[in-house]
């Protein structure tokens, strides 16, 4: 083959498009998680792994890049893409497609940026930590019944393994714990949500079914915001803060999709996404609002009874925020997003006259976030008491919130990576007096 045929070789369009990601999420801050949401691109989605890999040796590629010279000797090669290539190279699938030339110059450099890598620099962060995670499927009831999803699940010969209902939560968690890799299982607190080994992860990020939104990647703690809220079918909710849509979409399965979901985002691409989400999930009583929620009013929203606040939070309880700015905690950025967490609550306890319940939830581990936030609202607010999560999950549950918070610790739910297998989530649900004594 000539040099100059080689050279019109176009680099495939996946690392093209992983580059002009990687490029956005170094310039501009915003979370790899963030980014992807809006990545519509099928193939990109499986370069993920890539991405993840690059950002938890971040460092250690960096180096061995400047170390190898590659780009001082290939001035035209783009710093970025290089990246996403060695990372592919050496610590991804290990092979690079094609033979354009930046492919090319990269592979001739493997050695030389193995080497400078070593082994010993290499972090596995994300499957160290997340491969003991498992992978959680919930069934999208809109689009998919439980029974069809089981039904397509055995045509794809996975096993499903059948319990007696569980004793306790500890043999809950050991049984997921040794979930084979062919193996499924029901989680024990939401119905129609699945639970596969740490291995299926991408498979299921790369499914068909996923892409159609028959299914539903959605973390076993953001899932237990809906079954709590727990609306009945037909009722009238308000999510506040409600892009992308999960728990929109999660909640209008909870109403068996029916009677009025008014879902409001504030930020327009956000809101787009939540149209289009909610849509293709097959959502038939969303109405979505693109405003601020702290100015709804219950006549723009007639009838609300049920309310969830899910605000915008630092994320500290996400283990997989696939942001290389992971932040330390930062006081003050916490005590203006508790300010906005305040008022967004209390506006949803005072705002709106019909409301029976609200959920509030934040995937924080913070006091300042969690507890703190609901304190200040019932102190502001003394129309509302705070419901027994633990309860309400028949006290199949562990961990709850700090207990020196009187009368509020105990009544608010966790889910802690540490513990639960699960993301970080703080949950905490309040009910109307007035409503309760109404009736
Ligand atoms: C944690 S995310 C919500 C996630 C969503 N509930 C889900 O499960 O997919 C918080 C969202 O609230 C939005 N938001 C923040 N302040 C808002 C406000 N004042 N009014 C409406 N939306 C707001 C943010 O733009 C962001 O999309």
């Amino acid at each position: 083959m000539s040099t100059e045929k080689i050279h019109s070789i176009k680099v495939p369009t996946q690392y093209k498009r992983v580059a002009a990601v990687l490029k956005t999420a170094l310039e501009s801050k915003k979370s790899l998680k963030t980014l992807m949401y809006n990545e519509k691109h099928a193939r990109l989605r499986g370069m993920q792994a890539v991405l993840t890999k690059y950002f938890d040796n971040k460092g250690a590629i960096d180096e061995a890049i400047e170390k190898s010279q590659i780009l001082q000797d290939n001035p035209r090669l783009c710093p970025i893409l290089c990246k996403v290539l060695v990372t592919e190279l050496i610590l991804g699938l290990k092979k690079l497609n094609g033979e354009s030339k930046p492919v090319q110059t990269v592979r001739a450099y493997k050695d030389r940026l193995a080497e400078a890598l070593g082994v010993d620099k290499i972090k596995n962060n994300s499957e160290d930590k997340k491969d003991k995670k498992p992978r959680y499927v919930r069934i999208n009831r809109n689009l998919l019944s439980v029974d069809e999803a089981h039904e397509f699940l055995a045509s794809e010969e996975w096993r499903k393994k059948e319990y007696t209902p569980f004793e306790n939560y500890d043999d809950f968690l050991k049984a997921v714990q040794e979930l084979q890799e062919d193996e499924y299982m029901v989680d024990m607190h939401v119905d129609d949500l699945l639970i596969f080994h740490p291995k299926n992860k991408h498979y299921w990020a790369n499914h068909n079914y996923t892409r159609e939104k028959y299914f539903m990647l959605q973390d076993k703690g953001t899932c237990l915001v809906a079954e709590l809220l727990s609306p009945p079918a037909g009722s009238t909710v308000l999510d506040m803060c409600a892009a992308p849509g999960m728990k929109t979409i999660h909640v209008s399965n909870v109403m068996n999709n029916q009677g009025t979901i008014y879902s409001v985002e504030q930020n327009p691409e956000r809101y787009n996404t939540l149209c289009n989400m909610t849509k293709s999930a097959g959502c038939k009583i969303v109405q979505p609002i693109n405003a601020d929620a702290l100015t709804i009013t219950a006549e723009q929203c007639p009838g609300v009874e049920y309310i969830l606040v899910d605000p915008s939070c630092s994320g500290s309880g996400m283990q997989n925020r696939m942001s290389m700015h992971s932040e330390e905690k930062n006081p003050e950025r916490l005590r203006k997003l508790a300010g906005l967490q305040i008022k967004m609550l209390s506006h949803a306890m005072s705002a709106f006259p019909d409301v029976k319940r609200i959920a509030y939830s934040t995937c924080s581990l913070y006091e300042e976030e969690n507890e703190q936030v609901v304190q200040r609202c019932l102190e502001m607010n003394s129309s509302f008491k705070l419901l027994s999560c633990k309860k309400s999950l028949r006290n199949k549950w562990r961990n709850v919130g700090n207990q020196d918070y009187k009368k509020i610790g105990k009544n608010c739910l966790y889910t802690r990576p540490s513990s639960d297998l699960a993301d970080g989530i703080f949950i905490a649900i309040f009910e109307s007096i007035k409503i309760i004594d109404d009736e």
